[in-house]
């Protein structure tokens, strides 16, 4: 068995869209797809009218599927302090043509506002270790561990594109979709996450640094979020760059594209074009842009996020506990 399902950025890549489908008659949601967290959770008819603000919630009473996991719950907080928590039903869930006739539903009772802000956002899809979701007294498997079995190979992809649709593949890698070789590092997954450590690093045509940065895979976190030395190595290569305490970043003048970003995976290299580094405007005056690479401070890893994987065709592999990736 196999599947893919379309993905969709929203302005800036700030974050991807993917329709999945609850209950019977099926219930159609539009969520964030996130291997860098391990619950499925919706906006629902359970919330206060005032947190929802043109999302489309889950009624779980209108599905004839849907039972209650009583005296389940769920709370959780994300890198950036944004948070939601409720109940949880069992319900099926079909993603593109792949159906778990018994997964958990986590049905929000509340969301902060970073979620309620964004109405295109119905909710979150974890794709992390299901060790680290949220469900309590018992953690509930996600969708991927629910139908792993039963896929041609324990593995998805993850095809996010600047500005264009892309796509997640379940249990298959489509050779269409990449050119050139596949470069294969170990998953450390002691934290739930999709970890691994990247050899080094380059800053445009310069030579490869050897440095260890260790970091998650993660479809969920917009930006590249690395080690301060790196970040301050490679803003040194633009002129006029400075670190805005103000933005909360590095800034830079939008003109002239700036250099690409090199991060080494085992023996390969993936190549954040300098086109892609601009993040975005800050503000339309004079042109200075916020960058896509970051310092990872007081996080205690590296984020490998979409401005990382959207250079590439990468292969989240839980068969053989390893991370793909490819250019394309
Ligand atoms: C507020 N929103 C939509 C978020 C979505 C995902 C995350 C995250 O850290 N994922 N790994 C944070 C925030």
């Amino acid at each position: 068995d196999f599947g893919s399902v379309s993905t969709d950025p929203e302005k800036h890549d700030v974050e991807y869209l993917t329709p999945i489908s609850i209950g019977t008659p099926p219930q159609d949601l539009i969520v964030d797809f996130d291997t860098g967290s391990s619950d499925l959770w919706v906006f629902s008819t359970e919330m206060a009218a005032s947190d929802i603000k043109g999302q489309t919630v889950y009624d779980p009473s209108n599905s004839s599927t849907s039972q209650i996991l009583q005296g389940s719950t769920w709370e959780i907080t994300y890198g950036d302090g944004s948070s939601s928590s409720g109940d949880v039903y069992i319900d099926t869930v079909t993603i593109g043509n792949l159906t778990v006739p018994n997964q958990a539903v986590e049905a929000a009772k509340k969301v902060s506002s970073e979620f309620t802000e964004d109405p295109n956002n119905d909710g979150l899809l974890g794709l992390g270790f299901t060790s680290i979701n949220t469900v309590q007294p018992t953690p509930q498997n996600t969708f991927f561990d629910n139908i792993k079995e039963s896929l041609d190979a324990r593995l998805f992809t993850a095809d996010l594109k600047h500005g264009a649709p892309g796509s997640y593949n379940f249990g298959y890698i489509d050779p269409a979709a990449y050119i050139g070789n596949i470069s294969w590092t170990p998953v450390d997954n002691s934290q739930g996450f999709w970890g691994f450590t990247s050899p080094g690093y380059a800053v445009g045509t310069g030579a490869f640094r050897n440095h260890s940065m260790t970091g998650i895979a993660d479809t969920g976190t917009t930006l590249l979020l690395l080690p301060k030395s790196v970040v301050s190595a490679y803003y040194k290569e633009i002129q006029g760059a400075e670190y805005d305490s103000d933005q909360g970043g590095y800034v830079f003048p939008c003109s002239p594209t700036p250099p690409d970003f090199v991060f080494g995976v085992n023996n390969g290299i993936v190549t954040v074009p300098g086109d892609m580094v601009s993040y975005a405007p800050v503000d339309t005056a004079n042109q200075n842009c916020f960058g896509g690479i970051q310092r990872d401070t007081g996080i205690g890893f590296s984020i490998f996020g979409d401005v990382a994987l959207k250079t590439s065709f990468v292969v989240f592999d839980a068969g053989g506990l390893q991370l793909g990736w490819a250019a394309k």
